[in-house]
């Protein structure tokens, strides 16, 4: 494969071998783990970052590239485990969580997807699954989850670019993830899931226009990760619930987690809105991946926090 670059948009293949490569590059602080397979066979693997302990560790679970097209997500999921590693002993922050927590990668959510846009059609969103009920091609993975399902802002049409599946967890992508959520559900304190575009901070609920439980702690929470984000560049993002901030949409991860019990579920939304939108520039990589950490880096703090 290609040499791989955190500035570029690296190719399923090359984040595979980066995945082999880094997973083993220290076994203080990195550890891989396959939680299944995608509809075309390909590995979803889970990297492990933290200080390695005997016992478990409270977690927080961050996935990327849930959307096949939105390449800066999965651009960041490689950041941030590069920034983990090339700081843990010098960044305070960094080495403070790492010591106390572990974060779960999933650098690519949607690998079928992720490669057809590299291969086939830019633009693709969903995954590859298919079916002989319909000559049209895969679900959104962001309307497949079991919280509201297809209840709102998704479509029943197989055809259609949000359609919600035919079950709950349809998507085996989907499945493998909740099964390993529901796993560890006691240790994860958090679920950050990254998408493009908008440049939006978003939390539950998107099923509902009622609001969370906790919504004045995650919007004070989101805010905070906003402002320290604009901090860096001046990059502007605006908080809020999904459904109100956004669009109404149902059978979301994060609404999922945050039902499940992970109190601290943020959906990201990162550069830009709407002058490149799913095609941002790789010059813009490395600055939407260093601002992205300051408000990630916000959110896990108040995380350990509240431990
Ligand atoms: N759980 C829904 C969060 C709000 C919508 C997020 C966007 C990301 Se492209 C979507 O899935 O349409
Ligand atoms: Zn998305
Ligand atoms: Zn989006
Ligand atoms: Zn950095």
């Amino acid at each position: 494969p290609r040499a791989h670059s955190y500035t570029k948009y690296n190719t399923w293949d090359t984040i595979q071998a980066w995945i082999t490569s880094i997973s083993s590059s220290n076994p203080e602080l990195i550890s891989r783990q396959v939680i299944g397979s995608t509809f075309e066979g390909r590995p979803m693997n889970v990297l492990k970052v933290g200080k390695r302990s005997s016992s478990t560790k409270p977690s927080i679970f961050l996935d990327c590239g849930i959307h096949a097209r939105e390449w800066i997500s999965t651009a960041f999921c490689q950041w941030f485990v590069k920034e983990a590693l090339s700081t843990y002993g010098t960044d305070s922050d960094m080495t403070g969580l790492l010591n106390q927590m572990d974060v779960y990668v999933l650098p690519v959510f949607n690998i079928d997807g992720y490669d057809y846009t590299h291969k086939k059609d830019r633009m693709w969103r969903k995954t590859r699954s298919k079916t002989s009920s319909s000559s049209c091609i895969g679900a959104d993975p962001n309307r497949n989850w079991n919280a509201g399902w297809c209840t709102a802002g998704a479509s029943s049409n197989p055809c259609s670019d949000t359609f919600c599946g035919y079950s709950p967890e349809s998507e085996i992508e989907v499945k493998n993830v909740a099964d390993f959520i529901r796993r560890n559900k006691s240790s994860i304190k958090a679920y950050l899931t990254i998408h493009s575009y908008s440049q939006l901070l978003l939390f539950p609920y998107s099923y509902t226009f009622a609001l969370a439980q906790h919504h004045n702690e995650l919007m004070a929470v989101a805010e905070g990760a906003s402002n320290a984000l604009r901090s860096l560049y001046g990059t502007k993002y605006t908080s809020g619930p999904g459904a109100a901030t956004i669009y109404p949409a149902a059978g979301g991860s994060d609404d999922w987690a945050y039902d499940l019990g992970v109190k601290y579920s943020y959906t990201f939304e990162l550069r830009d809105t709407g002058r490149y939108g799913f095609l941002l520039p790789e010059t813009q990589i490395k600055p939407t991946c260093e601002e992205t950490m300051l408000a990630v880096k916000y959110i896990t703090s108040h995380v350990q926090k509240n431990l």
